[in-house]
């Protein structure tokens, strides 16, 4: 699996982030913080969250309970886009940090581009300024493309370490992930089982994962794995999160990758970074 040593890959600015994680969306309240605590007593040690989920609080909660130390954690959470712009981003950022209650956050990243206001090149800036201070380990975007990376780089000389995109057997994103190998950026994977959909019944999957004696989700986050994406499948169940978390001996042969690959069809919605605002 591409780049990976002990189920985590290294990031271009030498930090660690883990192969797979938790999305977080939609778990919220007492159930939320059950489901977040147990995922990590389970193993999860990625915690994908955002200021827009409404639980970063939850998570916190969470990840007292779990009695696991905070630094074997790789917390993320994510700048909403009517926060953009320089102080606007460093008021935001404080609030997320003072409610997910570290001292530091892990990874940090811009939402949505949400090019019609044209501010996340400020936001940019002030999140580099977060790093320096040491309140940020790593700093990422979100559902960004190909030219407004290049936009990242050329006008403040910094590429993200990550971009967490929409990505699944449905919509694998081949280009920008050529883009990202080029660049130094991991490939992070939002709804990556399609939000379930009818993708988990798909004919190629089950037959890829009777070969394998698997799920079939457990097959798409094998297939994740194998382009060195980092997918962060959501579960409010316990059996289905530890299902999730158990793929690392799924070896899928090239011609089984290529046949997932094969269902392509395009977004699941209308998540067009170039036109989707998300405040
Ligand atoms: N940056 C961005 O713009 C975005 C980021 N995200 C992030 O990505 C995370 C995951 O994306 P999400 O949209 O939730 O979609 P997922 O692709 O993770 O799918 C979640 C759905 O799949 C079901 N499911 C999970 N595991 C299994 C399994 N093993 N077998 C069968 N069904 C299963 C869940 O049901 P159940 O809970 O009942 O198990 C839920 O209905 C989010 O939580 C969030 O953190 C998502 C969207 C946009
Ligand atoms: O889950 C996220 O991170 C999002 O950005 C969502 O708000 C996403 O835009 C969505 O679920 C829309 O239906």
């Amino acid at each position: 699996m591409e780049g990976m040593t002990a189920h985590a890959y290294a990031l271009a600015d030498g930090n660690t982030i883990p192969a797979i994680g938790l999305g977080t969306y939609g778990l919220n309240d007492q159930t939320g913080v059950e489901a977040i605590e147990t995922a990590i007593r389970d193993g999860y040690r990625l915690l994908d969250t955002a200021y827009n989920y409404g639980n970063e609080e939850v998570v916190a909660e969470a990840v007292r309970r779990s009695g696991v130390d905070r630094s074997d954690l790789f917390i993320t959470t994510k700048l909403p886009g009517r926060h953009h712009g320089a102080e606007e981003t460093l008021a935001s950022f404080e609030q997320s940090r003072t409610r997910l209650d570290l001292e530091w956050v892990d990874l940090y990243l811009i939402h949505w581009p949400n090019p019609s206001r044209d501010k996340y090149v400020d936001s940019w800036r002030s999140m580099i300024k977060l790093r320096e201070r040491g309140v940020v380990r790593s700093i990422g975007v979100s559902n960004f493309t190909a030219e407004m990376l290049e936009r990242l780089g050329s006008e403040t000389g910094l590429m993200p370490v990550v971009n967490q995109v929409e990505l699944h057997p449905y919509f694998s994103q081949a280009e920008l992930r050529a883009f990202h190998a080029e660049h130094g950026i991991r490939t992070e994977s939002w709804s990556p089982l399609a939000k379930r959909t009818e993708l988990l019944a798909e004919h190629a999957l089950v037959e890829i994962a009777a070969r394998h004696g698997v799920t079939t989700a457990q097959v798409v986050l094998a297939w994740h794995l194998a382009l060195g994406a980092v997918p962060i499948p959501k579960s409010a169940d316990a059996a289905r999160r530890r299902e999730n978390l158990d793929v690392f001996g799924i070896e899928l042969a090239q011609d089984e990758i290529d046949a997932i690959s094969a269902l392509e069809r395009g977004r699941i919605w209308g998540g067009d970074p170039e036109s989707h605002e998300e405040l």
